[in-house]
């Protein structure tokens, strides 16, 4: 059985037009096929489908990339361990996956098509069950953790500082997923906005989202001494390793948090790059954490904070939209950059840095967090798998589109 990823991407390439049918599709099979994993996932789908799609894509676009690919789905396979499922459910998992796909691949589907997909999705499972069991022995699946403090800083913002019960390792520019006991199963990913510190606590900066069932818990019914759960640290953005090069973060609205944490790390570090964070918001008044940062400048003659206010034109300070204040501010070629918010202003202010000349392995952001924003969540199984594989059987059946029950 040998990988063939351009066969898995261009059959994925034909089903993506209709994801969310599929996807939709892919999950009433799994629950047609076994019942009893309905209760291990949130009563709401929605995010859950945006997750799926969102790692599925992730993956068959990788494939070709072994070494990413391989500490994704390592990291994966780890943060799964917290949902507390069994070993078969990757077969499960598998199953469906293969159907779905062949439901909408349609007249294209082959034996070869068929093949390359059992042999990516073993490969895939494989490698998330040996890291999740090696995970098992040294680190616990989920933290509880008690909040410890809560500021309401802006409306609809609040910095959350918790202590988790057991310490946890991470990396500055890190997120995790997030429980609160007011809506169980449903995970949210928050990023870790400080560095790692003697006592262990970890801030989170959240803003309440419209409909955002755990932001808005965490905003507005959240309490010190509350319990929350959190997965573990899980992302690839990390403080420039060595590097004499200075920085620029760019951080949009809540999207400070995970470069809150790298400037304190490079701070921390005892190097003295020059450090110019961009700190936008739509209003002066969600401008939610300057205190804080003002603070930090004070103690870092090296750190310059920018705030950038887009949508007040009475505000007394650098206006304008974030990418193109960015822009217009400073020519960033030599620097290293991390950008962070809005999913669109991330966007831009990429694709504006890349056009005056800084190279892309030089500008790093990771594609997902905060509760607008869903992360890869497959939802398969992961304890106690020694030696069995999560090979999916061959297609059996197939309904039409929509004919999830069969
Ligand atoms: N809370 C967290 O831990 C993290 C949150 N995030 C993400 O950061 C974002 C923060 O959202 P909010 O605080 O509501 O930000 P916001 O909507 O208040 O906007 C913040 C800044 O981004 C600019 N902006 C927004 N949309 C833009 C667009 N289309 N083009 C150019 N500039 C734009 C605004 O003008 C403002 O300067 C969310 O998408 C969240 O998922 C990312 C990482 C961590």
């Amino acid at each position: 059985m040998s990988l063939n990823p351009r066969l898995v991407k261009e059959s994925f390439s034909a089903i993506e037009p209709v994801m969310g049918k599929a996807v939709a599709y892919f999950y009433g099979r799994l629950f047609a096929a076994s019942p009893h994993l309905r209760g291990m996932f949130p009563p709401a789908m929605d995010v859950q489908r945006d997750r799926l799609f969102s790692a599925l894509t992730r993956v068959v676009w990788s494939l070709d990339s072994p070494d990413s690919l391989g500490s994704y789905l390592a990291q994966l396979g780890r943060d799964h361990r917290k949902y507390g499922v069994l070993a078969e459910h990757y077969t499960a998992v598998g199953n469906a996956l293969l159907a779905t796909i062949k439901r909408f691949a349609g007249d294209t589907w082959t034996d070869e098509i068929e093949a390359a997909w059992v042999a990516a999705y073993t490969a895939a499972a494989n490698i998330m069950i040996e890291s999740a069991e090696a995970d098992a022995g040294v680190s616990p699946a989920w933290w509880p953790a008690e909040v410890i403090d809560h500021e309401l800083r802006a409306p609809g913002i609040a910095v959350v500082t918790l202590r988790p019960g057991t310490p946890m390792d991470f990396v500055p520019g890190q997120y995790l997923n997030l429980q609160v006991a007011r809506w169980p199963r449903v995970w949210r990913t928050f990023s870790i906005a400080n560095a790692p510190r003697p006592d262990n606590t970890i801030r989170l900066h959240v803003r309440a989202i419209s409909g955002g069932w755990v932001s808005t818990a965490l905003v507005k019914h959240t309490r010190i001494g509350d319990t929350l759960l959190l997965g573990p640290p899980v992302g690839t953005m990390a403080p420039p390793a060595e590097c004499m090069r200075d920085i620029i973060c760019v951080a949009g609205g809540t999207g400070l948090a995970p470069l809150k944490a790298i400037v304190e790390h490079v701070i921390a570090s005892g190097r003295r790059p020059n450090i110019h964070l961009l700190v936008g918001a739509r209003t002066a008044a969600e401008l939610y954490d300057l205190a804080d940062l003002s603070r930090m400048e004070a103690g870092f003659p090296w750190l310059r904070v920018l705030p950038v206010v887009s949508d007040d034109p009475g505000y007394d300070g650098m206006r304008g939209p974030l990418p193109e204040v960015v822009q217009r501010f400073h020519s960033w070629a030599d620097h290293e950059v991390y950008v962070c918010g809005p999913p669109a202003m991330v966007a831009e202010t990429v694709r504006r840095l890349e056009g005056d000349g800084v190279p892309p392995a030089r500008i790093h952001c990771d594609p997902a967090q905060g509760e607008s924003r869903s992360i890869y969540h497959v939802q398969p199984e992961i304890q106690g798998l020694s030696g069995r594989t999560a090979q999916p059987n061959r297609v059996e059946s197939g309904g039409r589109p929509g004919d999830v029950t069969r």
